[in-house]
């Protein structure tokens, strides 16, 4: 289970053997100690090396000796044997070093490992704690906030991140074993002593409590999201209908009309939830694709699932009149009102009483659509969020004819189809795109004050968002936005002469994003947006000087000089502003609580599980700090609204700001105002 072979004359070799991935079993903690024991005595041997077998160093215990009769020898003196040796110990690390493999590469003296390494301590995901050494080595080498993240979150690392942490000593891109052998014979020798991590003094934090309070932040955040999850299933209306007082209708067979990107999405997940779909698409082309598209979906699905593909589920036609006899329809074509009334008129007539009809639009008036049947109180949206298989939000809209039992139908198909559904009232963007907007909004005007796309992602990404909102922007596409601005009359040719109006319907407009559209710039897909791409439908973001230099002649033309911003003022104008938004639609009563916003941005928009949501954040904060840096930020730009502060947060704060769950008395009180 463990093997000493002697390479380059002096080194040992030891090479862990328990396939596939070299867990620490009796029989391997028997053979690591066996052969380290012969090493060390060994005349011959100057320095080891410990390498795992097949590419893999060590993933720790073998979860399968784990119980109250575990045999063989302990670790804890194994590991003290290799940090005492008088020879140098260096760890070869390939593949995983994880929980017990990890502490064993600490308590060797060096660590060299290759680029593809992952490491990390996830034992807290099996409900234990680092328990051979990991708890006190590793902070006396990369820290204690950095430990305490790792531990508490049982994150693996790449060996790039753990080379920055400080936690391995090299990295290499070439054979790991041939690269720790030449390491170990270049300190073959040589003090040890400053290489023991146990004999390290462990950092001294002069803010140790906040240190620790950061980390009791998040698990609270966590917590908080755990409940968040489940509160929002406890749904209700304004009109007072809810959860336990409606009736869901049972959906044996849905269509979905409409087979672009978003209707093939929906038509896997209805799929796979074992419900009977038609698949309809007008187009002969459009559907053939989209036939082929789902097929595939679906048998990669089975294949890393295991279970057999729900092909035979979907039905396929090119005729609306297919829907006839379904239960539920998704309507998913493009997203034109005119069209989509139409539709919706045609729909009416086709379906059998009582069909429920849904849209999966994104930004259009359900009552606009539900005027056009002659069962309004039958028409819903399920916004779904792309690739609509994958992404675990679907925001049910209740539109001001919805019936209760409609969102209770919509509500549970969600759940059929394992997603995180959110009852959400008909406002402009509904409550998730409605908050992106002010957000966006004070990412552009950052730009004219004197920022980068870079610095304002850089904010965000070390924030938490897996991408910033320029990355974000060219991966959804900035065509989208425009097309919606252009429609409302805000964006109006720039060109590269003439007046730019930064002053439009009332309100300051910043026009960059028009600016980049007009050349042909719409992010990922054009291989040009904020960033470059290098091809179109590439995906690796590379600053544009392009952008830079559009940057400074935009600022010139207008008069503005750039100064230096910092992330704090990113953080703020920009989640400030989007909290602000959320506190609107509370107000408002498009959102019933807090949670549902919280829900919302955790499993639509990529907000840090870890920091609860925007609400939640705020709490965090403080609502009366959020209060006062909006109050600041309105006052020197007046021509911004979203950054007024709304009532409920100004009520918020004159109550003494109570804890998120206490806030439905207050915006009760707002509502019932208004
Ligand atoms: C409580 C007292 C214990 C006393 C023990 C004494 C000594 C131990 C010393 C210290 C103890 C520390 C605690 C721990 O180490 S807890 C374990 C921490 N490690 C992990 O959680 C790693 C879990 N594994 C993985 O994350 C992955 O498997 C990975 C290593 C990344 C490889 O992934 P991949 O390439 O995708 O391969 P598979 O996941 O399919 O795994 C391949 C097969 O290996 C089995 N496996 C993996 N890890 C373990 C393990 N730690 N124990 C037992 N078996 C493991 C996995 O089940 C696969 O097997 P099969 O194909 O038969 O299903």
């Amino acid at each position: 289970m463990a093997q000493l072979s002697y390479v380059s004359g002096s080194v040992g070799l030891i090479t862990l053997q328990n396939p596939p991935v070299n867990v620490l079993s009796a029989a391997t903690r028997q053979g690591i100690m066996e052969s380290m024991k012969k090493a060390l005595n060994d005349p011959k041997v100057k320095s080891v090396v410990i390498c795992g077998q097949n590419g893999v160093f060590c993933a720790g215990a073998d979860i399968k000796e784990f119980g109250p009769n575990i045999s063989g020898p302990s670790i804890v003196p194994l590991i003290y044997d290799i940090e005492v040796a008088n020879k140098p110990v260096v760890a070869a690390i390939e593949g995983s070093a994880l929980g017990g493999g990890l502490e064993l590469a600490l308590t060797c003296h060096y660590r060299i490992a290759h680029s593809k390494t992952r490491l990390g301590l996830p034992e807290v995901t099996l409900g234990l704690l680092p328990g051979a050494g990991g708890t006190q080595l590793l902070p006396r080498l990369i820290g204690i906030p950095a430990s305490l993240e790792l531990i508490t979150t049982g994150r693996h690392i790449t060996a790039a991140e753990a080379l920055q942490l400080g936690l391995v000593d090299h990295v290499t891109q070439s054979d790991t074993v041939d690269s720790a052998v030449k390491f170990a014979l270049s300190v073959e020798g040589e003090p040890l002593d400053s290489r023991r991590i146990s004999k390290r003094p462990c950092p001294h934090l002069p803010d140790l409590d906040a240190v620790f309070e950061a980390v009791m932040q998040k698990a609270r955040a966590l917590q908080y999201s755990f409940f968040a999850q489940r509160a929002v299933g406890r749904w209700s209306m304004p009109s007072g209908a809810s959860w336990n007082t409606s009736k869901a209708r049972p959906v044996h067979r849905a269509a979905v009309l409409g087979l672009g990107t978003m209707g093939r999405g929906i038509t896997v997940a209805l799929a796979q939830a074992g419900v009977s779909v038609v698949a309809v698409e007008i187009q002969e082309k459009q559907l053939n694709e989209a036939r082929e598209h789902v097929y595939a979906t679906l048998e990669r699905g089975a294949q890393q699932s295991g279970v057999s593909p729900s092909c035979a589920n979907i039905t396929y036609s090119h005729d609306i009149q297919a829907v006839a006899d379904v239960d539920l329809v998704i309507e998913a074509v493009l997203e034109d009102l005119s069209l989509k009334e139409k539709v919706f008129q045609q729909l009416s007539a086709i379906c059998k009483p009582g069909t429920l009809l849904c849209s999966n639009t994104s930004s259009l008036d359900l009552n606009c659509l539900a005027s056009q049947t002659k069962n309004p109180e039958l028409v819903v949206g399920m916004h779904f969020f792309a690739p609509a298989h994958v992404m675990k939000l679907l925001e049910v809209v209740y539109g001001s004819k919805s019936s209760p039992e409609a969102v209770a139908t919509a509500m549970q198909l969600g759940k059929k189809m394992g997603k995180i559904s959110v009852a959400v009232g008909n406002c402009r963007g509904f409550v998730g795109n409605r908050m992106l907007k002010p957000y966006i909004e004070q990412s552009y005007f950052l730009l004219e004050e004197g920022a980068t796309p870079e610095l304002v992602d850089k904010a965000l990404e070390e924030f938490g968002f897996p991408m910033g909102v320029f990355r974000m922007s060219d991966l959804s596409g900035l065509d989208v936005g425009w097309r919606v601005r252009k429609e409302d009359g805000l964006a109006e040719p720039v060109g590269t002469s003439g007046q730019i109006t930064r002053l439009r319907g009332g309100r300051r407009y910043s026009p960059l994003g028009d600016i980049l559209c007009e050349h042909g710039r719409f992010g990922q897909k054009t291989g040009l947006g904020w960033y470059q791409y290098g091809r179109p439908g590439g995906r690796v973001a590379k600053s544009d000087p392009w952008v830079f230099n559009l940057l400074e002649e935009y600022r010139a033309r207008l008069g503005l000089t750039a100064r230096p911003i910092d992330q704090q003022e990113v953080l703020e104008r920009c989640l400030y502003s989007l909290i602000n938004e959320g506190l609107c639609i509370l107000e408002e009563g498009f959102a019933s609580s807090p949670e549902d916003i919280d829900v919302i941005y955790v499993f639509g928009y990529g907000w840090p599980k870890h920091r609860g949501g925007p609400m939640f954040y705020a709490s965090m904060v403080g609502l009366a700090t959020v209060l006062e840096r909006l109050d600041h930020y309105y006052r020197s730009n007046p021509d911004v609204p979203s950054l007024k502060p709304c009532k409920l947060l100004r009520q918020l704060v004159a109550s003494g700001s109570p804890p998120v769950h206490k806030w439905k008395e207050i915006t009760k009180k707002i509502q019932n105002r208004l």
